[in-house]
């Protein structure tokens, strides 16, 4: 937070950020703007300067002195004029900031040339050269340092010029001095206050940005970890199926739907046999891989529509739902084949598995899930007691 109240701070003389990179990124974000409000302002001062050339003959008639006039405002009028098409077109205001400011420098060489060759409208010239650093600050956009130095040029230069070409006398000098003066001080206070407003809107924007940004991926990583949490709550983390909660809420809400659609529902219970064999024999990183293993077959082994969960331990559950007897039966012996036919990798390949499965039929409205379970669980324990590998309803 700190560094970016470094970052944004704002020098208090030249109305520009202290950090040079956070100054550049506010001109190129202003580049836009300033493109096409210097292009206009620089049309209307070619106008203006050139209009002017209209006292200048009412004035000095078709003499020397007015085609040195004419000759110095289409210069500068033409200057402007191609200035303002450059600017328009390439005038990057971070890395081209003398873009911006020759046609300053020209037009207050203008105004300075028309003292020596008009010196009798001096009290005039005094008029145009206050709302020309008024214009300098305040209408030509443009950075403080570069209007206050052109303004400066202007100011001293016309001063001079004034002394020398149309005979000041010293209480006229200071009293046009005092003038200038002060336009320069409202003109670059004034100049001072928008840049300052003007940053400080730019930082709090990019504060705002950085916050929203900021907000957005704390949101993104919240959801990621929502979703990691409910795929841990809702699936088994051995095997990758429901979890015992989870199948549950879902086998729950089969029964509802087959009870509502009068349609036959299946719960099977499955037991691998003799695996604390398998455990004792291949230690219990191999029964785990197994066991994955035989979840994968079941799940293969079942339709779509049908769910199954790990209930615990090597023993999984499924429910099926428009499920008859003799079609839950079908699936069973096609699931309990499938595990028999699975055959291992390496040192385990000579292994053979098998499963134990217990089916429990929805038979009356009162059949809720626990006595599916029940009974389902029931014919396990026959089938294991018959001597296991077999599917009992
Ligand atoms: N590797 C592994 N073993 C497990 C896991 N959960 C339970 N077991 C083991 O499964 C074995 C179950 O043994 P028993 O309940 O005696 O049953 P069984 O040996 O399969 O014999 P029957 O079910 O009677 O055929 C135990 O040795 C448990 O330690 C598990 O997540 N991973």
């Amino acid at each position: 937070m700190s560094q970016q109240k470094t970052r944004n701070e704002i020098h208090w003389l030249t109305g520009q950020f202290r950090d040079r990179s956070n100054e550049s990124k506010y001109r190129d974000y202003i580049e836009k703007s300033v493109r096409f409000e210097s292009r206009f302002a620089l049309i209307v001062v070619a106008v203006i300067f050139g209009m002017f050339g209209i006292t200048d003959y009412n004035l000095l008639g078709l003499t020397r002195d007015y085609y040195l006039l004419l000759t110095m405002r289409i210069i500068v009028v033409s200057s402007c004029l191609i200035l303002a098409f450059i600017i328009g077109r390439s005038g990057g205001y971070a890395r081209n900031v003398w873009l911006h400011a020759l046609p300053l420098w020209i037009v207050a060489t203008g105004i300075v040339l028309i003292v020596p060759l008009r010196p009798e409208s001096l009290s005039t010239q005094v008029t145009a050269i206050v709302v020309a650093i008024m214009a300098f600050y305040l209408l030509i956009p443009n950075l403080l340092t570069v209007a206050a130095l052109a303004s400066l040029y202007l100011s001293i230069s016309f001063l001079s010029a004034a002394v020398a070409f149309a005979e000041l006398s010293p209480v006229a000098t200071v009293t046009i001095g005092l003038l200038i003066m002060v336009a320069n001080i409202v003109g670059y206070t004034a100049l001072l206050r928008i840049e300052f407003l003007q940053r400080k809107q730019f930082a709090l924007l990019n504060e705002e940005r950085e916050q929203n940004r900021h907000l957005e991926k704390e949101i993104t990583h919240r959801k990621s970890l929502e979703e990691r949490l409910r795929t841990a709550a809702e699936s088994d983390a051995l095997t990758g199926v429901d979890s015992r909660g989870h199948f549950m809420q879902r086998a729950e809400a089969l029964l509802q739907r087959s009870r509502f659609e009068k349609a036959p529902f299946c719960l099977f219970m499955i037991d691998v046999d003799y695996f604390k064999r398998v455990n004792d024999t291949w230690g219990h990183t191999c029964g785990d891989q197994i066991l994955s293993k035989i979840a994968e077959v079941c799940q293969h082994s079942l339709r779509p529509n049908d769910i199954i969960g790990r209930f615990g331990g090597e023993e999984f559950v499924v429910g099926l739902p428009n499920t008859n007897t003799s079609e839950a039966k079908a699936v069973a012996d096609r699931l309990k084949d499938n595990v028999a036919a699975l055959t291992l990798d390496g040192e385990m390949s000579e292994l053979r598995l098998s499963v134990t499965i217990g089916i429990a039929v929805a038979d009356t409205e009162d059949d809720d899930l626990d006595v599916l379970i029940t009974r389902a669980d029931n014919m396990l324990y026959v089938g294991k007691r018959e001597g296991r590998n077999r599917v009992v309803i």
